[in-house]
């Protein structure tokens, strides 16, 4: 026993000298180095410009460190102090210039070869580790998204409603994490419209889909932490990035057969051939050159997933909480519902257009709780000269504190109250009623961006929210459990989501 003891004592200790050879601690100390000294100013260079959050003589990876929980406090401090002028917040994977709204109109409109939001993203999730650099190769599922399937969305109300109803287990009082529950109800509804009747009841398609996103995010945040130069060697020690391909591979295993048959069966159809009504078929049709591969449609169709399934399960999840905190809502919104599906005779192609008090609650909630702080993330791709004469110089990366505008008196009125009718009281007296809908952006609301980039799924999340909630509506009664409030928001740098864990009873 002595002996065996003895023998794995020295074995630890020949491990423990290893991780601690020098040419481990000469890495260590090269990536402390590079943290200290890491160029946090390259992304916004040229620019003079206030830098807010910082603590005098704070080195700037430490705020970089306190942005990652105070994200919200930086953000507020800078707005309230220079809401007119652009100001910087330090990440620690570098600054971000955060400019005034009034730019926003000017540049919202600069051509894609000017002002890129797909680089960006590239940039921001790393996308040669995260593989999502496949935004850079095309954007055919945007433009097919916008395009082809939002001209004829009233197409895909039936089928939705029918994937809802099959889905949502109308079940007894029991506390349940709502959001994980949600999550995979929308990854269903998504995936028929999306993909098609083959995938939408499959589990492992729809937990492969949200899997690669959350283990794509998981790599995104860890990596933030470590200067550019180690990401690829750390990734290599990384689950959640060995997961992230992982989920790749299964994306395109289960997707792969199913394009195939489809370019088949569209190349030689045979007596009797419908074809399908999805995304996937319109981007099988609009594909040009290497677009037409079907591994790359498949991957292509996971990055639609990647933007369109939690942020739609994250704001039924805000919906909900808001429900259980201002129980007024109830009654207004099953009021609305329960008239509104008298009056057509149950759901039509374009009921849910009609719930107006429901479309102003979502849109409030998504005021207090949206994706993100930032929004309208841009970068330069050339220098650019505003109107104004302040020059942008190329490289120069940007968003707006969209949150905090909507939080703004000026912009809304009383803006710390919850008021899930304030949007229907502005639309009912309004000419243009239109500019205060939940899917709509413009110069103050930019939950779903601005300009050509804004969501083309925005439509699509707005007629899938209204159908789910009424139908949760219909069937439930939330409340939180005893004891409990609405649970706080989980903020990490700008990204804003519902906490995983918080549970509701139903
Ligand atoms: C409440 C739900 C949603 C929110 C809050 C949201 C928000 C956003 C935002 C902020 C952007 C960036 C726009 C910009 O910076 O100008 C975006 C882009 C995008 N969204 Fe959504 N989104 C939602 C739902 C969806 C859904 C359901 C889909 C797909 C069915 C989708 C597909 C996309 C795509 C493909 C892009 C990239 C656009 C491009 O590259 O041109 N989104 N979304």
């Amino acid at each position: 026993m002595l002996t065996s003891l003895d023998a794995l004592s020295t074995k630890d200790l020949h491990a423990f000298e290893a991780c601690w050879s020098p040419r481990w601690l000469l890495l260590l100390f090269a990536i402390f180095c590079s943290l200290i000294f890491r160029d946090f100013e390259a992304t916004t260079r040229g620019l003079n410009a206030p830098v807010v959050g910082r603590w005098p003589l704070e080195p700037y990876f430490l705020t970089g460190l306190r942005f990652k929980s105070q994200s919200m406090l930086h953000l507020r401090d800078g707005y309230s102090k220079f809401k007119n002028q652009m100001f910087k917040v330090i990440r620690l994977d570098g600054m971000v210039l955060i400019i005034p709204r009034k730019w926003v109109e000017e540049l919202r409109s600069v051509p894609e070869h000017h002002l890129s939001l797909r680089h960006l993203q590239v940039y921001n999730l790393y996308g040669k580790i995260t593989t999502t650099d496949i935004l850079l190769k095309s954007d055919l599922q945007a433009r097919m998204l916008r395009n082809r399937l939002t001209p004829c969305l009233h197409d895909f109300v039936a089928s939705s409603l029918e994937e809802i109803e099959d889905t949502v287990e109308v079940g007894e009082w029991t506390s349940m994490t709502i959001n994980h529950n949600l999550l995979y109800i929308v990854a269903g509804v998504i995936t028929r419209a999306m993909s098609g009747t083959l995938l939408c009841r499959q589990r492992q398609w729809l937990s492969t889909c949200i899997k690669y996103t959350e283990n794509m995010f998981m790599t995104v945040l860890i990596l933030r932490l470590f200067p550019r130069m180690f990401h690829r060697w750390i990734s290599g020690f990384l689950p959640s990035s060995w997961i992230t391909h992982f989920y790749l591979r299964r994306a395109k295993k289960l997707l792969v057969p199913i394009i195939q048959e489809r370019i088949k069966d569209q190349t030689s159809p045979i007596a009797g051939y419908e074809r399908p009504r999805d995304l996937l078929q319109y981007m099988i049709e609009g594909a040009e050159g290497d677009d037409r591969q079907p591994e790359r449609l498949a991957h292509l169709q996971l990055m639609v997933n990647l933007a369109g399934i939690h942020t739609t399960s994250m704001a039924i999840t805000h919906a909900i909480h808001d429900l259980c905190e201002h129980e007024e809502y109830y009654q207004v919104l099953r009021e609305e519902i329960k008239a509104v599906l008298l009056k057509d005779g149950g759901w039509q192609r374009d009921t849910h257009e009609k719930l107006r008090k429901m479309d102003s609650f979502l849109k409030e909630s998504q005021r207090f709780a949206p994706p993100t702080l930032l929004s309208f993330n841009r970068i330069a791709l050339t220098s650019l000269t505003l109107s104004s004469g302040i020059e942008i110089p190329a490289g120069t990366h940007f968003s707006v504190a969209s949150r905090d505008i909507l939080f703004d008196p000026d912009v809304t009125p009383e803006p710390d109250t919850f008021d899930g009718l304030r949007y229907y009281r502005l639309r009912e007296h309004s000419t243009e009623g239109y500019k205060y809908d939940f899917a709509t952006v413009d110069g103050t609301n930019m939950n779903f961006g601005a300009g050509h980039y804004a969501c083309p799924g925005r439509f699509f999340a707005s007629m899938e929210l209204k159908l789910l909630l009424a139908h949760l509506l219909l069937n439930f009664d939330f409340r939180f459990p005893p004891g409990t409030g609405r649970p706080a928001l989980l903020v990490i740098d700008e990204f804003v989501a519902p906490l995983p864990w918080a549970k509701v009873m139903s």
